[in-house]
């Protein structure tokens, strides 16, 4: 299943020409404020209709000039969740998550309830009201509502923007098993950075109406020409590695671009891993270190360098790995970085990326 978007649309002073494709995973739709991505939300709802294009999900047509097709939102099989929960205040848990849903006695219909309850773990709380709620777990009931209206599709404008951040913590990984279990796509609008790195599978960067970068998060996040347009604190590399086994305390694991240490875990052996190396945690020399305390160095070589705000973006080649590093432009000059140079790349940080646990077995 795949959202396709290809629409145009004038309003004075603004001009939308967005292609976006969203295939199942979550797709961060990330721009600034009136680039347009309330715009392409409203284009897939369903609440505007186009001047120009065509909006499909799978084999389903949403929307098309030339045929002169727009299904009413109600049609479109897509489920919401807004900043707001909106859930009804007079109405239980259990009574909101069950309201308007297409939804029998079946014994299916039982098993999906089931599974969705258990799925964003909220069980314990189907006989209270909105009102006896925290802010997380109401978003984890309007999560529930969204999936139990069976949709194509799910739609998500900014829904952790109304949270403190200890809330935002407490409902991520239910994001991450609603993305990772549910298989569809997941239209995702947001401004923070943090969220995309950590959520998306996709990421879409719009800019002015256009959509300007979109590709697999991994490498949006580590390509010197986009990375920073989502800002440089989670500019950095995805690498793939499997747990070799446990050594002095701690957890190696085996990359394409050399053996890793991390803090212990216990992951067992032959688990393949994602690992998140941010830009900013690595240092670069020109001999091997010695005498560091460092657990981490690799072998690599420069393969270019990118200037950004305030420093230099390289991009290195570890093995058949790519890995960034940030660095001050005083320190480049200093190690007369060039493309081609070898050089040991100092891990301070590595970590397991979010969604990787269970990687394998999927
Ligand atoms: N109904 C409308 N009439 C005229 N201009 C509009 C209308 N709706 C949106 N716009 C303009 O289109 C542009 C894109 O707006 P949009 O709401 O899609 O941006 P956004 O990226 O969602 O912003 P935010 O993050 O602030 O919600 C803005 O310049 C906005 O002023």
């Amino acid at each position: 299943m795949m959202l396709s978007v290809d629409i145009r649309h004038h309003f004075p002073g603004f001009e939308l020409d967005a292609r976006l494709d969203a295939p199942a995973g979550l797709t961060a739709l990330f721009g600034q404020s009136g680039s347009g991505k309330t715009t392409i939300v409203n284009a897939v709802a369903g609440l505007m209709r186009p001047d120009a294009g065509r909006i499909k999900v799978g084999g389903t047509t949403l929307s098309d000039s030339n045929t002169r097709t727009f299904l009413a939102p109600h049609r479109r099989g897509i489920g919401y969740v807004f900043q707001d929960a909106r859930l009804f205040p007079h109405l239980t848990v259990r009574q909101n998550l069950l309201y308007g849903r297409w939804f029998g006695k079946s014994r299916t219909d039982t098993i999906d309830f089931a599974r969705i309850i258990e799925l964003l773990g909220i069980g314990h709380l189907l006989t209270r009201r909105p009102g006896a709620l925290s802010g997380g777990e109401r978003q984890r009931v309007a999560l529930g509502r969204a999936m139990l209206s069976r949709p194509r599709m799910l739609l998500m404008d900014e829904p952790l923007a109304a949270l403190d951040e200890a809330r935002k913590a407490e409902i991520m990984p239910y994001l991450e098993r609603l993305r990772d279990e549910t298989r569809l796509p997941i239209l995702y609008v947001t401004h923070s950075p943090a969220e995309v790195a950590r959520l998306a599978t996709t990421v879409a960067l719009i800019r002015d109406g256009r959509i300007t970068a979109s590709g697999p998060a991994a490498q949006i996040l580590s390509d010197p020409a986009t990375a920073p347009l989502l800002g440089l604190r989670e500019a950095g590399a995805i690498l793939t590695a499997r747990v070799a086994g446990q050594e002095d305390g701690l957890t190696r694991v085996d990359s394409a671009a050399g053996p890793l240490w991390l803090a212990r875990t216990d992951l067992p052996q032959g688990r393949d891993l994602r690992l998140r190396i941010l830009a900013q945690d690595v240092m670069l020399a020109l001999q091997r270190p010695e005498g560091i305390s460092a657990l981490n160095i690799l072998a690599a070589s420069v393969r270019d360098l990118t200037a950004t705000d305030g420093g230099i973006l390289v991009r290195l080649d570890a093995g058949p790995e790519v890995i960034l590093s940030r660095i001050t432009t005083r320190s480049a000059n200093a190690l007369a970085l060039a493309p081609g140079k070898p050089v040991y790349a100092v891990l301070k940080t590595v970590s397991v990326a979010p969604g990787s646990i269970g990687m394998s077995e999927s």
